[in-house]
Order: C-alpha cells, then structure tokens, then sequence
C-alpha cells in the first residue's frame, strides 16, 4: 500500500527503504532524524533527489495519489480568518465529501464546542484538533501524520487513538515522539540522520537498549528503566 524505495534528499535523507501493507507505523528519531521529510516525500510536499514512493502504486505527486492519502503536516496551516466549521466545510468541498463526513469528523474530534470561533482565538490543542478532523474527514485509506498528538491533551489524544483503532483497513504512518504512543503502534520504524536505523514490532524496538541508539534513553525512555 505504502512502497518506499531508497528515498533520498539531500542532507536529509539519505536512502530510506519501507513497505507498509497495513496497520500503524510509528515513526520515532530525535529531533532532525528525517521524520517529517519521509512524511512531506511520501505527500508529494517535497521532490526527492532519488528513489521512489508509491501510495497504492501511484507517486506521490500524481493527481490519483491526492485523494487516497490524508496529510498533517507539523505545522499546519489554518486560515486565520476562517471559523472552525468554514474550514471543515472547505475541507469537505475540495474532498468532494457529504455532510455526513463531516459530523462524523466533528464527533471524533469533539470539536462541537468552537465551530462558531475563527481559528485565530483557538487554542493550539483546539487547532490541532480542527486541523485533524479536517485532514481525517473521508477517512482516505493512506494517512500520513507528522506529530498529530503533539498539542493535544490527554482526552484530546484517546479520542485521536480512538480513530486511528476505528480505522479497519490501510495505513497509518505516524511521527511520534512518547512511549506510551509509540506502543499502540504495530510496527516501529527508527530513523537517525536521515536513515532507517530499526524496524520492528514495539516490543523489539522500544526494547533496544544497545550503544547505537543512547538517544533513544534520553528521548524515548521518560519513564525510569
Ligand atoms: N528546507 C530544508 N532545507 C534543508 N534542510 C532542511 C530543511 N528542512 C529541514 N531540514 C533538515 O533536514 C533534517 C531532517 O529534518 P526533519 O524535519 O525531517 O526531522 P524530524 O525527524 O521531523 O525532526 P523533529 O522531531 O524535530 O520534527 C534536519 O537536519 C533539518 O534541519
């Protein structure tokens, strides 16, 4: 579903190789690893220096691509001026989507208290939450997510996991950066200076405890070992 083929960008990624048939892909690395360059590649956000990517055989930037991936970048951007629900509606009109869709992404996201607000009084976890539910809406089977719970507070990232479990088919790959996360995921993918350094299930990687990976005890491991 998800083919990455020595992915390359220049000084940044430096041939990163992945296939994701199903299921959850955490992806993990400190600050600079590459992660949110996988992402913006496999979005057809950036043009890669070499390799390839396919969602469901297509590249990443071909138009046939567009509507089988859901892309949150890690900062996205939000129409200041909009209401929550004006940018929900465009969100809806440009996926071509019925008003079902909508509520639905409403309810996951509990955004019925400030869809009356623009987005410039909202708070960051309340413009994450928005800007999920209108990346999610239609629930495209390919999605792409660079930090999505990073703003949220605890209810706000249960009801995030509660989607991501509701999802019964395709892929999700996530840029994460806790633990707790990272174990709902079905497979780890590490990645440091720009290249794939682990790939496992989260007991294998989170168990990782050797001397090529001591960010992963400053970054990963917050709880006492
Ligand atoms: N536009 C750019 N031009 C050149 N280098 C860039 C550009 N954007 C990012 N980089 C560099 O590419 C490397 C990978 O960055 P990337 O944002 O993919 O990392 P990340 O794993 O997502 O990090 P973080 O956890 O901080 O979000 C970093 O060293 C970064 O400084």
């Amino acid at each position: 579903m998800v083919a990455v083929e020595g992915l390359r960008k220049r000084g940044r990624l430096l041939g990163v190789s992945l296939r994701v048939e199903r299921g959850v892909v955490g992806l993990l690395g400190p600050n600079g690893a590459g992660k949110s360059t996988l992402l913006a590649l496999l979005a057809g956000r950036l043009r890669p220096d070499g390799g390839e990517a396919r969602l469901l055989g297509h590249a990443p930037r071909d138009p046939k691509a567009l509507p089988l991936r859901a892309y949150l970048p890690q900062s996205p951007r939000l129409f200041p001026h909009l209401k929550a629900l004006e940018v929900l509606e465009g969100a809806r009109r440009v996926k071509g989507l019925g008003k079902g869709a909508l509520e639905e992404a409403v309810g996951r996201m509990g955004l019925e208290g400030f869809l009356h607000r623009p987005v410039a009084i909202l708070s960051g976890g309340q413009r994450q939450r928005l800007a999920l539910a209108a990346a999610l809406m239609g629930d495209p089977p390919i999605w792409l997510l660079d930090e999505p719970t990073a703003a949220l507070d605890p209810k706000g990232r249960e009801r995030f996991w509660a989607w991501v479990g509701a999802k019964r088919e395709g892929a999700v790959l996530l840029a994460l950066h806790h633990v707790e996360e990272a174990r709902r995921a079905d497979r780890l993918v590490l990645l440091k200076g720009g290249e794939v350094l682990e790939e496992g299930s989260p007991k294998e990687v989170l168990g990782l405890r050797d001397e090529r990976v001591p960010w992963l005890m400053e970054v990963l491991y917050e709880e006492p070992a």
